[in-house]
């Protein structure tokens, strides 16, 4: 369990980051693409002086059609390869493989990693009680949001829908066709009936389509990116393991395992500059070298 080594009061952090800070240690986020880019500027905005080493795990995108078994090996094989490139932490900008394999990586790596699915629950909890999750299909089937959210409050309503389609219309920046909007109203219909209060962004690509979810929704309902929560949580335990970094940060270093081209054209649209980006083979070495990023 991630928390338990800085709660116990007494005993020393499990997670000392000891050996990193001569060599300015980052934050891993990764994602299986341009999602964890939503975290990614969360992360900015929070924590505007830690260092990022960001994956986008491209050529094996949608993880959200993938089975738990293969969510979890690729999970594993990313933080193999981030772990020695000098990380202090990892947050996993992606509720699927948050779902599916955060407790095993978890009990697998001497490391902090931060998942979204909780800090998610609990904001959606201080949003309302009627809780529609828009998710991938493997993060709905696990049923992780429900489990999370009424854990906390047994009496809250979750209705999750998985939303195979986003993804892949986000990916192939297709955001603001009309066939997205349709798409969109076809999985939001069965959360509008059941007149949910909040709704969850269960999948870090899908504050991408705010601008189309918002027309459809009615203004009462409450939007919860998760991605907010996480980097508080990460925040906090940075502080709690003594870790905060003061300095100003590295140029963010962005890798993928697809094209990095075409990852580099797509990510600008969110972050506002052309990121350098790296392809990174897990197996082996860095195939081209870094530059600098703001
Ligand atoms: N952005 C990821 C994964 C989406 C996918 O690759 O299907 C998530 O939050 O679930």
């Amino acid at each position: 369990m991630l928390h338990q080594s800085t709660a116990s009061a007494g005993s020393p952090p499990r997670f000392t980051g000891k050996g990193k800070e001569s060599q300015r240690a980052r934050i891993g986020v990764f994602d299986s693409g341009l999602g964890g880019l939503t975290v990614l500027t969360e992360v900015y905005r929070q924590m505007p002086n830690e260092s990022i080493l960001y994956f986008g795990d491209t050529a094996r995108l949608p993880y959200g059609s993938r089975s738990p078994e293969e969510i979890i090996q690729f999970v594993r094989e990313i933080l193999h390869w981030m772990e020695p490139q000098g990380i202090k932490m990892a947050i996993v900008a992606c509720n699927t493989s948050s779902a599916l394999a955060l407790e095993t990586i978890q009990s697998e790596f001497d490391l902090p990693i931060l998942g979204l699915i909780h800090p998610g629950a609990r904001a959606a909890l201080n949003k309302g009680r009627r809780i529609g999750v828009i998710a991938t299909p493997a993060t709905a089937a696990s049923n992780a949001y429900r489990r999370a959210i009424q854990e906390i409050d047994p009496e809250a309503r979750v209705w999750q829908v998985g939303c195979p389609e986003f993804v892949p219309l986000i990916e192939s920046n297709r955001i603001h066709e009309p066939y997205t909007r349709e798409v969109a109203r076809e999985y939001l219909a069965p959360l509008m009936q059941q007149q949910i209060d909040t709704l969850v962004y269960g999948c870090t690509h899908y504050p991408f389509l705010a601008p189309v979810i918002q027309k459809i929704l009615p203004r009462s309902v409450e939007l919860v990116d998760p991605a907010v929560y996480v980097v508080a949580a990460a925040v906090r335990e940075l502080e709690l393991l003594g870790l905060t970094e003061t300095r100003s940060p590295l140029p963010t270093r962005f890798c993928v395992s697809g094209c990095p081209e075409e990852f580099a054209q797509r990510a600008k649209q969110w972050l506002g500059f052309t990121p350098q980006v790296e392809k990174v083979n897990l197996n082996q070495a860095v195939q081209s070298s870094p530059v600098a990023n703001p």
